[in-house]
Order: C-alpha cells, then sequence, then structure tokens
C-alpha cells in the first residue's frame, strides 16, 4: 500500500528534487513481518490525528523527533500546514508554558548566568560541532506575547529549528536550539518546584552584557560557520544586542529583522490590491501600528524601505509611519520616551495624549493598521468598522502571537468590512467563505523569512547579515507569488511551497551578500542566477 503525500510543489521556479531517501533498513526482528514505512507514516498520523488536545499532539510529534527524524520531518514537509500550528506558533506558546511539566529529555543547550567563564567548555561538549551552522538562541525574557518565561522558552529554540530543517532543508545536525539563563522575573515558575530554570531573578544589564560577550566570542570560537538567530529577547536588549553584535558577528534578530521583512514583502502585495480599489498612489499609503516594541518598531523600520522604492525622501517616508504605544499616539511633547520609539515620534502634533484607538484612527486616517500589541481584541468592531469607512480595500495585520493575544479574528475583520478586508495575522486563522467566496487570511510570520534568509547566509558564509540582505529576502518573498496565488489575492505563497521559497529567497540573500562583499566563500559568485539556485535546492537536506 502507499500514501500520497501532498505535494508541496507547484509551477513555480524551480523544480526541486526532494525524493525522500529510503531509510536505513530496521534491524531484523525488532519489527513485525508486515512492518512497512508507508503503512507506518498512517499509522503515525492516525496517532496525532486521535489526539484532542494540540499540547498533547506537539507532545506526540516531539516524541516522534525524537524516535524517528526521517517520518517526522517527512510528514512535517508533506503536511506543512497541519503541522505547522503544532510544532510552531499557536502551540508552541502552550509548549513553552508548560515546559517545565512536560519536559523529556535535553533537546538543546541550556547556559546560565552560573556558567560564565566557563561558557566555551559548554560549547565545546556539543556533538558534531564541525558539523554547526545555525543556532536559535534565546534568554526566555518575552517569548511570543506571553512574557518573561524564563528557561521555559526552549521549545521557541527548537521550533524555529524544525522549520530550518523542514523548510530550508537544513541538515538537522547542523542545528543548535539555545536557552540561556539569567534568571526569571516570573513569579509564578519561581514558585514551581518543576521549573526547570535558575530560582532568582534576572540579572542586571550589566551582568548580562559581560555573559553576552564571551557567550558570542565563545560561540564563533567554537562554531566557525555558526549562524546566530536571536529570538524572544525582551525589547531593549533585543536592540541592543543586535546593534553591539551584527557588525561584529553573523548574526540576526528574527523579531526586528524577520518580522519586518515578512510583513513588508505581504505590505507590498497588499498595498497594490488597496491602491488598485481606491485609485489612490502607493505614496500615499499612510500606516498606523499599534504596539512600539522590538516588533512593531521592527517592522516600521522595515516599512520605510516601502516608501523608498517609491520614490520618497526619508523624511518623507517616515511621516507616513505612526506609532501607538500603551500611553496613546507617541509624539514628541508628550514626555520622554525609551530610546527606540523616538524615530518615529511625531514632531507635527502638539495636542492632549489620543489614547483611543477610534480616537488615533480619525486623526491618522490610516490605510493600514498592524497590530503588534500583544493585546487581544484591541481591533474590535467600531476600529476595523472605522477603517472599512476610510478605505475600500483597508489593510489589517493584527500580527501578535500566539493566537490568543491576536487583535482580531479573520471572521471579525471579514465581517466587519464586508469581506473587503486585505488581511495577515502573526498566527494562523481558518479560511472562510463571505457572500458564496472563499477567502483566505494571510499568515504575516517570520517563519516565511528565517529559513531562506538563514540558509542563504549559511550557504554563502555570510560574515554578517546586512539590512539590504534582510530586504533582499523580503522581496525575493513578495516575488515568489506564483500567477494562481496573485489571482487569489493571496499576500504570502501557500505555505506547502516552502522549500521553493525558502530556496527562491536564499538565491537572492546570496546575491545581495555578494554584491555587499559579505560572503566569505566567494566561489559561488561565478554561477548565473539559475545555476545559484539549482545549487540551493540541491543543498537542501531530505527525510
Ligand atoms: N507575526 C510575527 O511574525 C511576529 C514577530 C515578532 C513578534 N510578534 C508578536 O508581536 C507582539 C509584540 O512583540 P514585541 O517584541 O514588540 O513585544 P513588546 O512587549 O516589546 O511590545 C508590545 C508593545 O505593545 C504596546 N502595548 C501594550 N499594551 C498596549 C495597549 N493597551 N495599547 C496599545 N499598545 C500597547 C507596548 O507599549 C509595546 O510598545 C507579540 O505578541 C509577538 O508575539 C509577531
Ligand atoms: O514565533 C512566532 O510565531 C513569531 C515571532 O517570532 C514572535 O515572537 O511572535
Ligand atoms: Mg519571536
Amino acid at each position: 500500500m502507499t500514501i500520497v503525500l501532498t505535494p508541496y510543489l507547484s509551477n513555480g521556479v524551480q523544480k526541486l528534487k526532494v525524493e525522500p531517501q529510503p531509510p536505513p533498513p530496521p534491524p531484523r526482528g525488532l519489527f513485525p513481518a508486515a512492518h512497512d514505512e508507508h503503512v507506518h507514516a498512517i499509522r503515525c498520523l492516525a496517532q496525532l490525528r486521535s489526539k484532542d488536545k494540540p499540547i498533547e499532539k506537539y507532545i506526540y510529534l516531539s516524541a516522534l523527533k525524537n524516535t524517528d527524524e526521517h517520518m517526522f520531518y517527512r510528514l512535517c514537509l508533506a503536511y506543512m500546514e497541519e503541522f505547522t500550528p503544532i510544532i510552531y506558533t499557536p502551540t508552541v506558546g502552550d509548549a513553552c508554558l508548560q515546559h517545565s511539566h512536560i519536559f523529556r529529555r535535553p533537546e538543546g543547550l541550556y547556559i546560565s548566568i552560573k556558567d560564565k567563564g566557563n561558557i566555551g567548555s559548554i560549547l565545546r561538549a556539543w556533538p558534531k560541532r564541525e558539523q554547526a551552522r545555525i543556532s536559535v538562541v534565546t534568554d526566555g525574557s518575552r517569548i511570543l506575547g506571553l512574557g518573561d518565561l524564563g528557561v521555559n522558552g526552549m521549545p521557541i529554540s527548537i521550533g524555529k529549528l524544525s522549520l530550518y530543517i523542514a523548510g530550508a532543508g537544513i541538515r538537522p545536525s547542523s542545528t543548535i536550539p539555545i536557552c540561556l539563563d539569567l534568571g526569571t522575573n516570573n513569579e509564578k515558575f519561581l514558585k514551581d518546584p518543576l521549573y526547570l530554570g535558575l530560582r532568582q531573578k534576572r540579572v542586571s544589564d550589566e551582568v548580562m552584557t559581560d555573559f553576552m560577550e564571551e557567550f558570542m566570542a565563545e560561540m564563533v570560537k567554537t562554531f566557525p560557520k555558526l549562524l546566530v538567530q536571536f529570538e524572544d529577547f525582551s525589547t531593549e536588549h533585543a536592540f541592543y544586542y543586535l546593534d553591539s553584535f551584527r557588525h561584529r558577528y553573523p548574526v540576526f534578530n528574527d523579531d526586528v529583522q524577520g518580522t519586518g521583512a515578512v510583513v513588508l514583502s505581504g505590505f507590498l502585495n497588499a498595498a497594490k490590491l488597496s491602491s488598485a480599489a481606491s485609485g489612490r498612489p502607493l505614496t500615499s499609503h499612510r500606516i498606523l501600528f499599534l504596539g512600539a516594541g522590538s516588533a512593531g518598531v521592527g517592522v516600521a523600520m522595515q516599512l520605510m524601505s516601502f516608501f523608498k522604492l517609491q520614490g520618497l525622501s526619508e523624511e518623507d517616508a517616515r511621516s507616513r509611519i505612526y506609532l501607538v504605544d500603551s500611553q496613546g499616539l507617541i509624539y514628541d511633547s508628550r514626555g520622554p520616551m525609551a530610546e527606540h520609539k523616538k524615530y518615529f515620534s511625531r514632531t507635527d502634533y502638539q495636542g492632549p495624549p489620543i489614547t483611543n484607538l477610534v480616537e488615533v484612527i480619525k486623526y491618522v486616517k490610516p490605510t493600514a493598521l498592524l497590530g503588534l500589541s500583544t493585546i487581544k481584541g484591541a481591533f474590535n468592531q467600531d476600529v476595523v468598522e472605522l477603517m472599512a469607512a476610510l478605505n475600500p480595500r483597508p489593510i489589517i495585520f493584527p500580527l501578535s502571537n500566539p493566537v490568543r493575544l491576536s487583535e482580531c479574528e479573520f471572521q471579525e475583520a471579514v465581517d466587519w468590512t464586508q469581506g473587503r478586508v486585505l488581511f495577515a495575522s502573526g498566527s494562523p486563522f481558518p479560511e472562510t467563505e463571505f457572500q458564496g467566496k472563499l477567502l483566505h487570511p494571510g499568515q504575516g510570520n517570520n517563519m516565511y523569512i528565517f529559513p531562506g534568509l538563514g540558509l542563504g547566509c549559511i550557504l554563502c558564509q555570510a560574515s554578517t547579515v546586512t539590512d539590504s540582505m534582510v530586504e533582499a529576502s523580503s522581496l525575493g518573498l513578495a516575488d515568489s507569488l506564483t500567477q494562481d496565488e496573485r489571482d487569489h489575492d493571496l499576500l504570502y505563497p501557500r505555505l506547502e511551497r516552502i522549500r521553493e521559497i525558502s530556496s527562491f529567497i536564499a538565491m537572492r540573500v546570496v546575491r545581495k551578500a555578494q554584491e555587499e562583499g559579505v560572503d566569505r566563500l566567494t566561489d559561488l559568485r561565478r554561477l548565473s542566477d539559475d545555476e545559484l539556485l539549482k545549487l540551493v535546492t540541491t543543498k537542501m537536506w531530505t527525510a
């Protein structure tokens, strides 16, 4: 008997050769006579689908990955739309909350402040260290919108790396999930007898910076070909360590740069559809952000490129972007503010604070409303209806994760705009019908970017990750939509094509690294685009 695995290739730019490798034969006698890999795939899927709760599915898949890595990744790639909400957002959020209770076995490195002075010896004990190419590193201080989860942040690093393996064909043995334990301010965890981390408050910024300096120096010494992805650091630290390491080491911050790139890409596609409906030029868009943390400001910075690509000056581009935080519209005369908010602080408003979102929208008259606030339901009916009154096709992106913190649901956005919304959310929502037409929500999640961006950096051994390389990943994603996807008004390509998309993005990233002279492996320069794309796809690991 054979099962048909959902095909993940379409008529895109490049056919991938990803025939599953036959697994090594099992030792004789350990499996019954009728054991067959194809039937076993059906058995594994049936076991997965028999679990009621998403967290039980997560635990099952985590065990499957440990016992039969090939089966796990083969199924993951074939059933991408079913698997990602379990191994990644939103269920990975529950896995983080419960990590200390559901922990079974080590799956990555925990490095604590007590290891200061000896970090190198811990890293050197990692098996197959010469194969290491990509590490996702979190300090657990801002996991999704769930706050400080301390060492319970580890599943985020594991989940992101599973997508690197499934989505970009990175070899599993080349990945290192890391969770840094610098204490936690989560009182509930500090009192939980099962909590796996240090029972102490977070260390001071000064102590943390000394630790981070040693950590990064030892990482590059131990793993010379490693790219480091910073993930879910609290906002101030996210910006600080990105700035402090990005010119010295191959690092990027997924929440700032990966999110910026994925949203720019979806926005490029949405703005064209919105402008086509309104008849107003692309330069006339005005973007309002609810949330001004690492993600909000990271996306705002990246959306500057949208206006610059239309020929606007930096000043004019900046004037099209408005930020709202927990105290309302951000403007200079409001008073002191965090450093990362200053660039977008308005100088053209001097009145009393505007704290109500409806009032802010009446003042700004935005064409696009983006949520990175962690405030569930912040885009309520009044807000969405006002956006629909101002725009024939309003752009509404509730990007907060996990799904229960989303600023609004897809169904609500569709109902309150009579099906006119151009929608993308951080976590997945089901499709819905409006007046007989099937409408598809976009998923504006950095999972579309980091696998391809990382693969490109790894293949050309980039010494640093430049802004232009991040922008190239975004434009690559926007360009990767097929005609069929565009005909359906999709803002992002179908997830089942993730490998095809990742290879296209990686090719664009390598080209940009070459232009900028940060590719340490210069041999790839002589390849044509087609040859490079082929090389990228043939380098992908297949389960
Ligand atoms: N879709 C994606 O790919 C993606 C990527 C990164 C982050 N995120 C999500 O974005 C969210 C924010 O992440 P972050 O790192 O910027 O967090 P953060 O805590 O640094 O930022 C939250 C921001 O929201 C603002 N805020 C809080 N309450 C508010 C309120 N009542 N009204 C208005 N603003 C309010 C805060 O002032 C702050 O500026 C998280 O849910 C995260 O999961 C999504
Ligand atoms: O992890 C995700 O799903 C996206 C993003 O990195 C986040 O922090 O929310
Ligand atoms: Mg994140």
